[in-house]
């Protein structure tokens, strides 16, 4: 049976959340942030195992703190990190075994990722090459030019905010991101590339609560959701 391998982008710097600290390692109850994100991973019966990519300075850290201290013993691999997102998911790209067949990207600061959700992203991939978790819009979007006038209001209808995890079958993900790199296409997801490819990837309806830590503010959400199942 082919594998299925969650790669955990976590080699960000957090910016966007000021502090000195990444904020994977930040403490929700005593436990990194990142450990959550974990948990989801660790415990779902689909995933045979998990690629942790965090920033190369932060591996001997993640390793101990994160992964033996609290026994993830799926994770196979911690890769280095690179420039941006993308640099990071291409290197744990890279690390796949030979019998890995799937591949599930999350964010390592989606904490509050549901085991359903997991379940979903990867069913809906098994049947059709290539899956994304997002939500409908509930505002109105506006597209705003540099002057801060409004140039148009698409339709409502069919936009949809875009979260992990997005699944992908190995080969589908690899070839995009292999011809990403050859020609210098960048996408701030892992699905643009497979789409930039000309390949279909299908929209799984997720859950709002499954943000992204970004700013200070959503640590409160991932706070009182952790408070909510202790
Ligand atoms: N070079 C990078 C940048 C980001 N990420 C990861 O990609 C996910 C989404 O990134 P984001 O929330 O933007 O994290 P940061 O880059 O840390 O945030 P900021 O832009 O505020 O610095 C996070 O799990 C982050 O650790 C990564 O693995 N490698
Ligand atoms: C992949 C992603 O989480 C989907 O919403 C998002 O695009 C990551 O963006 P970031 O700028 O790296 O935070």
């Amino acid at each position: 049976m082919a594998k299925v391998t969650a790669l955990i982008p976590c080699a960000g710097q957090g910016k966007r959340m000021g502090g000195s600290i990444s904020k994977q390692y930040m403490e929700i109850f005593g436990r990194p942030l990142l450990a959550y994100t974990l948990d989801k991973f660790q415990g779902h019966s689909m995933i045979d195992e998990i690629i942790l990519i965090p920033r190369r300075e932060e591996i001997a850290y993640c390793d101990k703190e994160v992964v033996k201290k609290y026994g993830f013993t799926k994770v196979a691999a911690l890769v280095p990190g690179g420039e941006e997102r993308q640099d990071s998911v291409w290197r744990g790209l890279y690390a796949l075994g030979e019998d890995t067949g799937w591949v599930v990207i999350h964010d390592g600061v989606r904490p509050l990722v549901t085991g359903s959700v997991i379940s979903a992203a990867l069913e809906t991939a098994f049947l059709k090459g290539a899956a994304v978790v997002g939500v409908p819009v509930k505002d109105t979007v506006k597209r705003v030019n540099s002057d801060l006038t409004v140039s148009e209001t698409p339709p409502r209808e069919s936009l949809w905010l875009v979260q992990t995890p997005q699944v992908f079958r190995k080969d589908i993900v690899l070839n995009a991101y292999q011809k990403a790199s050859r020609l210098g296409w960048r996408g701030t997801d892992d699905a643009s590339l497979v789409e930039r490819m000309g390949v279909k990837v299908q929209m799984v309806r997720g859950e709002y609560d499954n943000i992204k830590v970004t700013t200070p503010e959503d640590l409160i959400l991932v706070r009182e959701t952790v408070r909510g199942v202790r």
